[in-house]
């Protein structure tokens, strides 16, 4: 198969989960009537994005319990059944079983399977002084593993928001035959016009892939002001698909033949130079 239809679902989370999980499940169910194959929640869709708020709104969950063990999880299975589509459910918090909090995104397949779980590995912490501090390590654990699955069309890798910002993490899931990059994340009003739109199609130009990125939309009430803008780039690091800041739903078609097509013009992957950068070599 080389082709399948993404849909990106920029969505504004309140402080009502129950409210957040009903919101998604109808933009999921409308994308998947609207052809979508594979649909992409934002970071943090079921509660505000914010270092006071994830252990409050934090579950626990089993990864080997099939439709899912908590209510968000069982509400993503759920989903991704109904609508008969691969689901990215953004991420939620999530508290281990040891009592650790994390940025967690979780993967379903139309059986409602969960088929992967990425934990966001690099955690935001920056200082912007007078503009913006932000510490997600003050609550959160981070991340220690990669994380890829499976679908019908080929292999996708998973990025939480800050993930995005290390290309070493695209560069290996592409070197491992990933053919796209998907972040669910928020970047905000003072980090997203400087770098939103240059990682995602930095990611995508480094090793010629898709990538998308799919935000919150922007709560003009919110402690946190996403950015918004999510987007879908194409393996020449075209902007195929992208959006403003407020609630809405993207659609792109991606097409797999452009992978092949720009490795043949541009055969970077051939050219590399391991011998004069022996420090990255696999
Ligand atoms: N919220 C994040 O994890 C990352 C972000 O906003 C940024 O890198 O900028």
């Amino acid at each position: 198969m080389s082709s399948f239809k993404i849909a990106l679902i920029q969505l504004a989370a309140g402080a009502q989960k129950a409210a957040n999980l009903t919101k998604a499940r109808t933009k999921v169910l409308e994308a998947a009537r609207n052809g979508a194959n594979l649909i992409v929640l934002p970071e943090c869709f079921n509660s505000p994005y914010g270092t006071q708020h994830f252990a409050n709104y934090a579950e626990e969950f089993h990864t080997t319990v099939a439709g899912g063990s908590s209510e968000s999880t069982q509400a993503l299975s759920k989903m991704a059944q109904d609508a008969q589509v691969y689901l990215i459910g953004g991420s939620i918090p999530e508290r281990s079983r040891e009592g650790a909090l994390f940025n967690t995104c979780t993967v379903w397949d139309p059986q409602g399977t969960l088929v992967a779980v990425h934990r966001k590995i690099h955690l935001f912490d920056v200082n912007f002084p007078g503009k913006m501090v932000f510490k997600e390590s003050s609550v959160l654990e981070a991340g220690r593993e990669m994380t890829e699955f499976a679908t019908p069309w080929g292999k996708v890798g998973l990025g939480i928001c800050y993930d995005m910002r290390f290309p070493e993490l695209a560069m290996v899931a592409a070197r491992r035959g990933c053919i796209a990059m998907v972040y669910p994340g928020a970047f905000n009003t003072t980090t997203g016009p400087l770098h939103w739109e240059l990682l995602v199609r930095a990611r995508a130009v480094d090793n010629q892939i898709f990538v998308a990125a799919c935000s919150p939309a922007r709560d003009p009430e919110a402690g946190y002001q996403a950015w918004g803008h999510s987007m879908v780039v194409d393996p020449y690091a075209r902007v195929i698909a992208n959006m403003e800041e407020g609630e809405g739903m993207v659609y792109a078609d991606v097409d797999l033949k452009l992978i092949e097509e720009v490795r043949k013009a541009v055969p970077v992957y051939e050219q590399r130079r391991f011998d004069v950068y022996p420090d990255v070599a696999r």
